[in-house]
């Protein structure tokens, strides 16, 4: 079959030509892997919720490559889906193996945080938590894996968050949601791992994206907002800064890439050491 054999392996990557998917693409760490991938040459959807980013991104990334004499014009497909819904997502994957071909590469990205004390957390908070964080990634997964898995290729990784494995003051939902997805890949990848098929995990720390700095903004109405900001983050970082966006693309690609051939189930933290160090 051409997709397991046809991609030009110029970077050791192998990700030439190939169709990855990548939800959350709008958001500061999505959009940041599209960019990669864009420049290691795969074709990419980006899902997202919110199509209006999908589409201002696309047209930067098409200006950045027109006006890079080495840059190859960017495929990419911009596909409005809300990740949580499985109808949405079944049209999406079809509508990206009808534009750019069948799918060999998948980037579960796309995440929401409602921060705040257990006491204060209302049932809504906890549903929309888990529905994008933990049921959008077993949707999407299960959606692409059953393409993947019969053409005998493919490689998934999800972003969870070192919140996933750390006690974390006002982030109950969140981290739930994310140990969730975090062995729901895990799982995923076991079944998966004869067809070859690998399914990874990339668990970032404070990392400086609209998500993050949304909060210290207080921008939620209602929300708390982190006193010393970013100063306080900082602090219980070993490396003393936050992650930044292409730290964590970087281990994605990686993740994602021929590079990492025969690695399978492993979660790889992002954080400066912030989990393990004390
Ligand atoms: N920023 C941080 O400090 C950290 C972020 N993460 C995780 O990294 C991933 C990316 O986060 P950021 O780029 O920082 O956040 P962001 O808020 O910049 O991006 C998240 C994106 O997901 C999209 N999204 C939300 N709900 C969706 C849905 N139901 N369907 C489709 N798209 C949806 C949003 O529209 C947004 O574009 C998330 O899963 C997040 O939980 C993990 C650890 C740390
Ligand atoms: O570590 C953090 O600060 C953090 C913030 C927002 C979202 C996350 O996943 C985080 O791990």
């Amino acid at each position: 079959m051409t997709v397991l054999t046809h991609a030009a392996d110029q970077d050791g990557l192998g990700l030439d030509g190939r169709v990855a998917v990548v939800t959350g693409a709008a958001g500061g760490i999505g959009a940041e892997i599209v960019a990669q991938l864009v420049r290691h040459r795969a074709a990419v959807a980006l899902v997202d919720r919110d199509g209006a980013a999908l589409e201002e991104l696309a047209e930067r990334l098409r200006k950045e490559a027109a006006a890079d004499p080495d840059a190859a014009e960017p495929r990419l497909l911009a596909v409005p889906a809300d990740v949580s819904d499985g109808g949405e997502v079944a049209a999406a994957v079809e509508r990206v193996e009808e534009g750019l071909g069948p799918i060999t590469h998948l980037v579960n990205a796309a995440g929401i945080l409602r921060p705040g004390p257990v006491a204060g957390l209302t049932e809504r908070d906890w549903d929309d938590t888990l529905a994008v964080n933990a049921t959008g990634v077993y949707l999407m997964s299960r959606a692409v894996a059953a393409r993947m898995a019969p053409r005998g290729f493919g490689a998934i990784v999800t972003v969870t968050s070192n919140a996933a494995r750390t006690a974390r003051t006002g982030m109950a939902a969140y981290a739930a949601s994310k140990a969730a997805a975090q062995a729901f890949t895990k799982c995923l990848g076991l079944e998966l791992a004869g067809t070859g098929v690998r399914c990874n995990v990339v668990a970032p720390g404070s990392t400086d994206t609209p998500m993050l700095t949304s909060l210290w903004e207080g921008e939620d109405a209602g929300r708390p907002s982190i006193e010393g900001a970013p100063e306080a983050y900082r602090v219980g970082i070993p490396t003393g800064r936050l992650a930044r966006p292409h730290d964590v693309a970087q281990a994605v690609l990686f993740l994602l890439s021929e590079r990492a051939g025969h690695i399978t189930l492993q979660d790889l933290t992002v954080d400066g050491g912030a989990t393990l160090g004390v």
